[in-house]
């Protein structure tokens, strides 16, 4: 928690100093009440006193309890602002640092994880700055004050005073005790629960299809039930709280009174009205003790659970990426579209196993390499670490002749054109999930990248054309559209690199086959690596890599590897017959 403090800035700590003044003033004017209080018990009964001079000491008293009132008021107008500020910068931070993770960070933390602590997480912190900046000064200065007014008055009254807090004290730790660990188990369910709908809402298609709505309703309970148990201790633990507290304020007026009552029977006749006077007073303030632990107890409600969602949070922030960009903004001069392979080996994070093993090779300015292997042999593996998203764990990879590893990540991204094996697509429209992230559109470019990338027809056909609306990862498109889109995409920045990872899997022959001439005519000036399932996508790239377990079995062009690679034969002659291959 005090590590998260950190990221407050001046502004917030000047509204916090002021928010510390004005709490100091509602403490003095609320202590200054049983001041006034003693006052009129005095001329109330004093013989002579007159009317009006017991209801001057009642306007004082209006008076104070207005300005306590005022001086709450913006307090808490203050601690909103902090509290508001605050969260909106840690919300910022902690999507910053997300942006900044590698797969290697989302997956140890998991998406429904950090969606809980960039929202629920965020929001327990700003809870308890916003309502717990009051309490958590307030309390400790109005203990401490009304303490102070207290001594000295009558020992006994004091003692009954500290029996109370120490049994108030008693009950704020076991009750804390009790429920802190269930915080921690609340907030990893709630990301439970997140996980559990997040897939359910995602794959909801598959839900209906295979008629499993009981089966996912099940896990869901579950899960829900579980958090509602943990949440319902909790709860029923704090609901003790209360009730104990004010059984504890109603048995320390009786006290009091009760004290009060020896004390004022054993005094001479003066000193009666003194100490009956003192006893109100005494009583006041006695409450007000009381009043602060109550308020200390708020905190403990509230900060347990703000702690552990703040230790979340920070968690995310101190985690720095393991994939750290290098200061290279340019590749070796006079080489361009250049991807080497130098000895690659790579294990994935905590796998005992190498996914790839010595992999070398070169694909050049204009060339078309392709990689084909069995499902699991570590395409998708091999193609994911050109633009960094994982590293690899030997050898070296080149792009321009400078290592990946050297390169500042705008650089890098900026020759690639990544077109992924599930095609990503955000909710907006064509235009915007084309020209990704450019707020300069050109449409020329643009009308382009669709026409290559075949998607011009189903586009020009939709009733706002490249303004049409794209929902939330496309649903409202077909798998092979969604390719299209995702291939524009790719065209429309122009890159020096294309690396398609199995992208032509969702087109029809003809179009992918459509696709694939334009591309070779239209960026015959880039490189392309193309990881595909089918020989036929393939078959006329300039060099094709076998890959089976992670191990690079073949290199060549498909007549060459027709005669020298067993695995590369194995493949194609189960999709293409012995005519359809002598035929090419
Ligand atoms: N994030 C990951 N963490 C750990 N292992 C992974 C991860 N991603 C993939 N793997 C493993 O790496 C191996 C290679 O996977 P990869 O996706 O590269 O294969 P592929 O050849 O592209 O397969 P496909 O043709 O089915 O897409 C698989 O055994 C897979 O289980």
């Amino acid at each position: 928690m005090l590590k998260l403090l950190s990221y407050l800035q001046r502004k917030e700590w000047t509204f916090i100093a002021f928010s510390v003044m004005f709490i100091v003033l509602q403490v003095w004017l609320d202590l200054k009440l049983p001041d006034y209080m003693f006052k009129i018990t005095m001329l109330v009964q004093t013989p002579g006193s007159e009317t009006g001079e017991v209801l001057d000491q009642g306007v004082f008293m209006l008076l104070c309890a207005i300005g306590s009132m005022a001086a709450a008021i913006v307090t808490s107008f203050f601690a909103a602002q902090v509290a508001a500020g605050f969260s909106l910068r840690l919300r910022r931070l902690v999507f910053d640092r997300t942006l900044s993770f590698s797969m290697e960070e989302m997956n140890r933390f998991s998406t429904p994880s950090l969606i809980t602590r960039s929202t629920n997480d965020i929001t327990q912190v700003q809870l308890l700055i916003a309502t717990g900046l009051q309490v958590i000064v307030k309390a400790p200065i109005l203990a401490v004050w009304a303490i102070f007014k207290i001594t000295g008055k009558s020992w006994e009254w004091s003692a009954a005073t500290g029996v109370a807090v120490a049994l108030l004290i008693a009950v704020l730790l076991v009750i804390v005790l009790v429920a802190l660990p269930k915080f921690r188990i609340i907030q990893t369910l709630t990301d439970n629960l997140n996980r559990v709908t997040r897939e359910n809402l995602s794959g909801i298609r598959v839900v209906h299809a295979y008629n499993a709505e009981g089966f996912e309703e099940q896990k869901f309970e579950v899960a829900n039930e579980e958090l509602t148990r943990t949440n319902l201790f909790t709860m029923r633990t704090m609901a003790i709280l209360m009730p104990t507290i004010g059984f504890i304020m109603s048995g320390i007026s009786l006290a009091i009174y009760w004290i009060g009552a020896f004390l004022i029977q054993a005094a001479s006749g003066p000193e009666k009205l003194t100490i009956f006077s003192n006893m109100v007073v005494f009583s006041s303030y006695a409450m007000q003790v009381i009043m602060a632990f109550m308020m200390l107890s708020i905190i403990f409600i509230l900060l347990p659970r703000a702690a552990v969602s703040a230790k979340r949070i920070q968690e995310v922030l101190a985690t720095k990426a393991m994939i750290l960009p290098g200061n290279e903004v340019q590749g070796k001069p006079g080489i361009k579209g250049k991807v080497e392979f130098h000895n690659v080996t790579f294990r994935y994070p905590d796998a005992a196993e190498a996914i790839l093993e010595n992999i070398s090779f070169t694909a050049s300015l204009g060339e078309t390499v392709a990689i084909i292997g069995s499902t699991g042999s570590g395409k998708s593996t091999l193609v994911n670490l050109i633009p960094r998203f994982f590293d690899v764990t030997e050898g070296e990879i080149l792009v321009d002749g400078v290592d990946v590893r050297n390169y500042t990540k705008e650089a890098l991204h900026s020759k690639i054109g990544f077109v992924s094996q599930k095609a990503e697509l955000f909710s907006g429209s064509v235009k915007s999930n084309v020209a990704f992230g450019d707020t300069s559109i050109e449409e020329d470019m643009l009308k382009k990248a669709l026409e290559i990338a075949q998607a011009a027809d189903f586009v020009e056909k939709m009733e706002e054309r490249y303004e049409a609306p794209i929902s939330q990862s496309g649903t409202n498109l077909s798998g092979g559209q969604k390719q299209r889109l995702s291939i524009a995409r790719a065209i429309y920045k122009q890159p020096e690199i294309y690396v398609f990872d199995d992208s032509f899997s969702a087109l029809d022959y003809k179009t992918d086959r459509v696709l694939r001439s334009l591309l070779k005519q239209e960026i015959s000036d880039a490189t392309s690596i193309i990881v595909a399932q089918r020989i036929g996508t393939i078959k006329d790239a300039d060099r094709i890599l076998v890959l089976d377990e992670g191990k690079l079995v073949g290199t060549g062009t498909h007549e060459e590897l027709m005669e020298t690679c067993d695995v590369y034969q194995e493949i194609a002659y189960s999709q293409l017959s012995k005519e359809e291959l002598a035929n090419g």
